[in-house]
């Protein structure tokens, strides 16, 4: 599959809007005393991180504080994150939200970014919009993340994690995309040498070829965007209900998600339903480009975004203000050669659906391919109270799909303690309870440089004896041979394979170009 993303331009696309050009020139400072951070109230939560208002005392100014735990994380998972930090520092573009700067006091990383007063996409429906927004409301959103997004891709980069979630917007109706790379540098093996092409995401929002680990490229953006406007049009993902593992065999082996224009609260034209199925194409080189996409009619009837102003944010609570709820999540770990041990949450306790679907995911698979998953956060010592700065993130859905750490007659131990229930499958199925994994077969696969296809099918042909061991959500490497090892401070790599570097390293030397 071609990696390539569109030509970087040098300059932005015409008809870009201009860029914040908010305090560019002034160095935040790295103290955190320097910060008055309203802990009391958090204004929202991810996989990884808490966000917080605060203001900054040295220009008297409201912004929003990521905080992020590090001791969750590997060193080299700590350097990258910091560098995609730097990297979203330089993105001036109107619709992808700045880095006003990062600093790491004692083990926690703080990420300074605009405070934008209205939140996101999700939060203003899960608080105002449960059912999702009207037609030209959506157009008007997602004309400027569209914007946001070529942005990002004409400069190189994908986004990785598409969703209302990370659409964020202002009090003047500008919605800007979050997240970029910060939470795929989390999510995404730092190991030069491990497993390539493990991706955590969202699974709702991941196109098939990145839950195949087939290889994938910018257009997997284009799918999470298709999949975020039918959620801005329904209030959710389609298949949100599910287990994490069923959405994965869902969209796997059914037809693409569309917009079911009979059952919606609103009325939305074939317009748009058209414009969500060109980007809901399975096959990614059929998806269009954010640029093609852009100029489809449906968004012709955006507005300008004042229009959100009096539409949908005028009689909302503040952020602070707002419910937010703390996701339990499922806290999934494998520990070393003995089990898969996975506690299913509230939402998700219909155990014989996660395990048929862990099942049905990986039935048939060819080697290398098999769906496996790994919880967000190995800390299992999860803290509710959500009053201090110290907190721990609450246990969210994002899974990781990578290439199967066995070959297929290797079976995997499965057990629910929580909920006493025990998987048996036959001893042919790729998953039993029977025996624990032995070191497997890594199908080792790395992500494409343009003109790489040919050399990583070659590579992805060859089994490197390996034992993938899932601590939170890494994948953590040692083989059998002791040529390559992870060890917690990850740090010591010795595997003479020729691995490339994960995409995410491959981009933290590129410069946005094109700013307005
Ligand atoms: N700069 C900001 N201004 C206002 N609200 C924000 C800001 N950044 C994040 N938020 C709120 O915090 C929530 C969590 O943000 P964060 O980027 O940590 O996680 P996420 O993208 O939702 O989840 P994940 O990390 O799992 O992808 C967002 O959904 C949003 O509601």
């Amino acid at each position: 599959m071609d990696r390539t993303v569109p030509k970087r331009s040098s300059s932005m696309p015409s008809g870009s809007p201009p860029a914040a050009n908010l305090l560019d020139d002034h160095i935040f400072s790295s103290n955190v005393e320097d910060y008055d951070i309203n802990a009391n109230s958090p204004i929202g939560y991810g996989a990884s991180a808490i966000v917080y208002g605060a203001v900054y005392k040295p220009l008297n100014k409201k912004v929003a504080v990521k905080m992020i735990d590090l001791d969750f994380f590997e060193r080299n998972q700590i350097d990258e994150v910091r560098r995609e930090t730097q990297l979203m520092s330089l993105s001036k573009h109107a619709n992808v939200l700045r880095v006003y700067g990062s600093f790491v006091n004692e083990s926690k990383l703080f990420i300074v970014t605009p405070y934008m007063s209205a939140g996101s996409c999700s939060d203003i429906m899960k608080t105002a919009h449960p059912d999702g927004f009207e037609e030209n409301i959506i157009a008007t959103i997602l004309k400027q993340a569209l914007q946001g997004l070529d942005y990002l891709h004409k400069n190189g980069h994908i986004h990785r994690d598409v969703k209302a979630g990370n659409l964020l917007v202002d009090k003047d109706g500008s919605v800007l995309l979050a997240d970029f790379g910060v939470s795929s540098s989390l999510t995404e093996n730092g190991d030069r040498k491990g497993i390539r092409r493990t991706f955590v995401g969202t699974p709702c929002w991941m196109a098939p070829e990145v839950m195949e680990h087939a290889g994938y490229d910018y257009k997997a953006d284009i799918w999470s965007f298709g999949i975020t406007s039918l959620e801005l049009a329904t209030g959710n993902a389609p298949f949100a209900k599910y287990p994490p593992l069923k959405v994965i065999m869902v969209t796997l082996s059914k037809e693409p998600p569309t917009l079911d224009r009979e059952s919606t609260k609103h009325k939305y034209t074939k317009t748009f339903k058209d414009m969500i199925d060109m980007c809901l194409h399975k096959d990614p080189t059929k998806r269009p480009s954010a640029e093609k996409l852009l100029s489809h009619p449906f968004y012709r009837v955006a507005k300008r975004k004042d229009y959100l102003v009096s539409k949908i944010l005028q009689h909302l609570p503040p952020l602070e203000e707002r419910p937010h709820k703390r996701v339990q999540q499922k806290p999934i770990t494998y520990t070393k050669g003995v089990t898969w041990d996975f506690a299913v949450d509230s939402e998700h306790r219909d155990n014989d659906d996660q395990e048929n679907s862990i099942l049905q995911a990986n039935e048939g698979k060819p080697e290398g391919k098999r769906v496996e998953f790994s919880d967000t956060n190995d800390n299992t010592d999860t803290k509710s109270d959500s009053s201090a700065v110290t907190n721990v993130p609450p246990k969210k859905s994002r899974f990781l799909v990578g290439d199967a750490a066995t070959e297929s007659k290797v079976p995997l131990s499965l057990s629910v303690p929580t909920i006493s229930s025990t998987v048996s499958v036959t001893p042919q199925s790729p998953l039993s309870r029977s025996q624990p994994p032995s070191a497997g077969t890594n199908f080792v696969s790395n992500p494409l440089s343009p003109g790489e296809k040919d050399e990583q099918n070659a590579q992805r042909l060859q089994p490197q004896q390996s034992q993938e061991i899932r601590k939170g959500r890494f994948s953590v490497i040692e083989s059998n041979g002791s040529k390559e090892k992870t060890s917690s401070s990850g740090s010591q790599h010795e595997s003479d394979n020729n691995q490339r570097p994960p995409i995410s390293k491959e981009r933290s030397n590129e410069k946005l170009t094109g700013d307005p």
